[in-house]
């Protein structure tokens, strides 16, 4: 090591803008859930510096984000996340979240843990041409990645909690288990489900989930708080790894290259809350992990991304890559209303609303970590993943309609040649999706208490991220044009009507549900249509895709060991290189990925 990285204390790996190295072997854009991974398995090599820039600050331990009951992630949200006018969802500018904290998003996400279908992982190397990516070379790093804590066998089987421990790590950096109570409506809302043709799964995380099942919670079983990036690949490790370094509340404005041969060179970075710009250099990697929306934005600024867009910024062109920022997805949440004649008491809205139950939750989860505290607050414990035939009776005429529209009337006009024949895959491979039984396209959950939540999974619709200054403090455009493929309104009215389907059946009836204004009124396709329009939330902050793993013929960024196109020593380790949405949430998927590219780079560097 060099002499001036001698001099920092064994223990000081946070860094501040003095005690920075010059160099390091590899530099990380981003401290959450790929970029923490990656750095804690790279700096297992003691000869290994790496530094994490990232530009959120350190959670000192709030309530808020370690006690589920008590789920506060406005903390740490992304300031001033907003949406360009939503053109198919009645012009709405709409607020957006993604979190800016160490940890990312696995910092203040609701720690929903359910990974994709095996047919994602399956496409994402189809789409590539060859056969490096799929269910089965995930899986290994699935099980690296994660520590099960199973429910004891009494109450396991109370709550319809089952898994098949082949598909369940037991040694990994990640704790997951599930909440030791649910809310009795759940029981209500598990009963509807199986009425209206939902059966239980065995094995959510076994690669394919159509059904119901109770959520795995990414939370450790000792003590029923958040298990999150920053404890499972920080502080974990932290106290043995001088050679892992950390800088927070400090911004990567753009990568450096040397312009003879495009190979990055470090970094240039400023503090999150503004000031002066300084450099720090890279010997062998930078590591772009600053999720969907931030990623592309740091691409661009690098002079890596759409000609057009740069010339107009004027940004000298380093690799012109039309994909860059390209082919936004997320995975659009609705929330219907409802009222009740019968709620039974407890659910999660006695939570909020009597001051004696809260109190005696509380008292019980300080005792026993037992209890309603244990639940991230206004969720409950099991949700349904269906099938686009589960969902609609109609399935074969709704992909037969799709296959009939140009996919070139799903993107912008002015779209380049490459993005759109990328598109043109992705769309056929998410049609086949539609007709197999073990793709999930949408999700039902009820809160038991005055809402549920329906999100729809696998939409066509593609938006972008495309930067609107060459000032790095400055938020890009974002624009999801949600609803702007028709497709995706067809599904997500099947998947609207499965819910009401499902609080009609007997079990739920007893409730006395009432569906609220304004969805109450909708009848119609196009009743429900015009209420979508003005009611879907385009994100669940989930995005990703905007620097895809695709040839680049296809309009992709990234290779299949997700090196950066048209430049060496750069690679992109977050969601953003996803060329497609699973049919899961994200934090599983990242945490494994994260593992797989951090044995990818140690291959290729020879590192122990
Ligand atoms: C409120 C919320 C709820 C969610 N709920 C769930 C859930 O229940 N289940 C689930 O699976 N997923 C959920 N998600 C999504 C999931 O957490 C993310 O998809 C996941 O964290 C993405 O991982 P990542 O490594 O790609 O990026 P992230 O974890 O988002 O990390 C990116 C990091 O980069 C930093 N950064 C950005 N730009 C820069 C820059 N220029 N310089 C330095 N640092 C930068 C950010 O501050 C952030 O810490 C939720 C997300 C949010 C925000």
């Amino acid at each position: 090591a060099p002499a001036q990285h001698q001099k920092l204390p064994r223990f000081a790996t946070l860094v501040n803008r003095q005690t920075l190295n010059a160099t390091y072997d590899f530099i990380i854009a981003g401290g959450g859930i790929a970029g923490l991974t990656v750095a804690d398995r790279l700096t297992e090599d003691p000869n290994v510096r790496v530094l994490v820039v990232e530009a959120g600050p350190i959670d000192p331990g709030l309530e808020g984000i370690l006690v589920p009951g008590s789920f506060a992630p406005y903390y740490y949200f992304w300031p001033n996340l907003v949406t360009v006018p939503q053109a198919g969802l009645n012009n709405r500018t709409i607020g957006t979240v993604a979190g800016q904290v160490l940890g990312g998003g696995s910092a203040i996400n609701a720690m929903v843990y359910v990974r994709g279908d095996s047919v994602d992982y399956d496409a994402w190397g189809s789409m590539q041409g060859n056969s490096s990516w799929s269910w089965q070379s995930m899986l290994p790093y699935f099980l690296k990645s994660e520590s099960f804590t199973a429910p004891n066998t009494a109450y396991a089987q109370e709550a319809n909690i089952t898994w098949n421990p082949a598909f369940r790590g037991t040694s990994g950096p990640l704790k997951y288990t599930y909440p030791p109570y649910y809310y009795p409506g759940a029981a209500n809302w598990w009963d509807a489900a199986q009425s209206v043709g939902l059966p239980p799964v065995e094995d959510p995380l076994s690669g394919s989930k159509t059904g119901i099942f109770p959520i795995p919670s990414v939370m450790d079983a000792a003590t029923m708080t958040r298990n999150y990036a920053k404890i499972n690949h920080y502080d974990r490790v932290r106290e043995a790894r001088p050679n892992y370094h950390v800088i927070s509340s400090t911004m990567v404005a753009k990568v450096l290259f040397d312009p003879r041969c495009k190979k990055a060179t470090g970094v240039n970075i400023l503090p999150t809350a503004g000031g002066s710009v300084s450099s720090v250099f890279v010997s062998k990697e930078v590591i772009l992990a600053a999720g969907g929306l931030n990623t592309p934005k740091i691409l661009q600024l690098s002079g890596i991304g759409p000609k057009k867009l740069l010339n107009k910024f004027g940004i000298r062109v380093v690799s012109n890559l039309p994909g860059v920022g390209q082919n936004l997805q997320d995975q659009p949440t609705l929330t219907v209303p409802y009222t009740f004649t019968s709620n039974i008491s407890p659910n999660s809205g006695s939570f909020f609303t009597n001051a004696t139950y809260n109190a005696e939750q509380r008292a019980l989860y300080e005792t026993s970590r037992k209890g309603a505290f244990t639940i991230i607050s206004s969720l409950s414990t099991n949700i349904g993943a269906l099938s686009l035939k589960q969902a609609t009776p109609d399935w074969e005429a709704i992909i037969a309609a799709a296959r009939a529209n140009d996919a070139a009337d799903s993107l912008p006009s002015d779209v380049d040649p490459t993005v759109l024949a990328g598109y043109r895959v992705q769309r056929e491979t998410i049609l086949q999706q539609f007709a197999d039984e073990n793709v999930s396209v949408g999700n039902l959950h009820w809160g038991t208490s005055d809402n549920a939540l329906v999100y729809h999974l696998r939409p066509l619709s593609r938006g972008s991220v495309n930067i609107q200054s060459t000032d790095p403090l400055v938020n890009p455009a974002i624009d999801y044009r949600t609803g702007t493929d028709p497709v995706d309104f067809t599904v997500y009215t099947a998947l609207f009507r499965k819910n009401r389907e499902l609080f009609a059946a007997p079990s739920m009836q007893v409730l006395g549900p009432a569906e609220g204004a304004p969805f109450a009124d909708a009848v119609t396709d196009a009743d429900i249509h015009e209420v979508m329009r003005d009611k879907i939330d385009p994100s669940n902050a989930h995005q990703c895709c905007t620097a895809a793993m695709l040839p680049k013929r296809l309009g992709g960024v990234v290779s299949s060991e997700q090196k950066v196109y048209g430049v060496s020593g750069l690679r992109v380790a977050d969601i953003s290189f996803w060329p497609m949405q699973t049919g899961g949430s994200p934090t599983g998927t990242m945490y494994a990925v994260g593992e797989r590219l951090a044995d990818l780079i140690k291959a290729e560097h020879n590192l122990a």
